[in-house]
């Protein structure tokens, strides 16, 4: 027995980001990686964000964030705004608050219909935060490469935590790179002990970055809303970009101001309802074949 069996989940997109929903706020049942995993061959999905009962007053939910391989993350950008706007849905609230394993975030309406802003909240930039496998004092390029020693293919990424840990590649074009081959090799490199999600971001101007990201644990997706925050705020460490940046991704466009009163980092972007349905309980049923005579 799961504590998705028979469970209302919403289908859903930010940006293109594959995203389904589940309110479990009335039970306190765990759902396990294998049952992340056992949805994901049913619906297939890049996170699966499931409402938890809220643990601190003030907040709607916990948020519990599972990749689609079945490991957890502590912050998806683009899959709280489907939240938020689930959420909002049919309220005149303003604001939200919940809880994540990374901490509070709140979120809000946007400025038009159908747009969300999620408050990131603040970059990290030590290397123990991202985290780093050994000590690196300047994050803001840091010595990795792939390819041939005296011509890489890819180097010196910017590395932020966002919640999550992210590596940025600066290139001239984005979509030079075979990123699907590349991806896996540096989501697993040794440097992070705990994987990473990896970009190609291309600075247009001051105010425009173009982005693809290969999501640690979900593959190539069309948006990334962390990564997206973590090459904002990398961008303008560099002081290659202001602090709003436009960010354009395969599936779409958000906002991202890395905001100077209090350093924190807020999101702007769209987030779509798909559809909705209920899990089979046989979807999570151990397989007959799993422990062969
Ligand atoms: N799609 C997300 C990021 C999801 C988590 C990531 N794959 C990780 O494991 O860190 C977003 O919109 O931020």
């Amino acid at each position: 027995m799961s504590a998705l069996d028979n469970r209302l989940f919403a289908k859903m997109n930010g940006i293109g980001n594959e995203i389904v929903v589940v309110d479990l706020r009335d039970q306190k049942a765990p759902v396990t990686p294998d049952d992340a995993r056992a949805v994901a061959a049913h619906v297939p999905y890049d996170q699966l964000m499931l409402l938890q009962p809220a643990r601190l007053p003030g907040t709607e939910a916990f948020v519990r964030i599972y990749n689609n391989d079945g490991s957890e993350s502590g912050a998806c950008g683009n899959g709280m705004r489907c939240v938020a706007s689930q959420m909002f849905a049919g309220t005149d609230k303003s604001g939200l608050t919940f809880e994540t394993r990374a901490g509070l975030l709140n979120c809000w309406r946007g400025p038009a219909e159908g747009l969300f802003t999620v408050d990131m909240g603040e970059p990290k930039f030590g290397w123990q935060d991202i985290p780093l496998a050994e000590e690196f004092r300047d994050t803001r390029g840091i010595e990795l490469q792939i390819g041939p020693i005296d011509a890489p293919i890819l180097h010196t990424p910017s590395v932020v935590s966002m919640g999550n840990p992210h590596a940025i590649f600066w290139v001239d074009d984005i979509e030079a790179y075979d990123l699907g081959r590349f991806g896996p090799l540096l989501e697993n490199h040794p440097i992070f002990p705990e994987r990473a999600n990896i970009t190609l971001a291309h600075i247009v101007d001051r105010e425009h970055i173009t982005m693809r990201t290969w999501e640690r644990g979900a593959g190539l997706t069309k948006a990334c809303g962390s990564a997206a925050c973590a090459t904002a705020v990398a961008a303008a460490r560099l002081k290659r970009t202001g602090r709003v940046v436009e960010m354009t991704l395969p599936g779409g466009k958000l906002t991202i101001e890395w905001r100077e009163a209090d350093n924190h980092v807020l999101m702007t972007g769209g987030a779509e309802f798909e559809f909705e349905g209920r899990f089979d309980p046989a979807l999570f049923a151990p397989s007959l074949n799993s422990n062969p005579a």
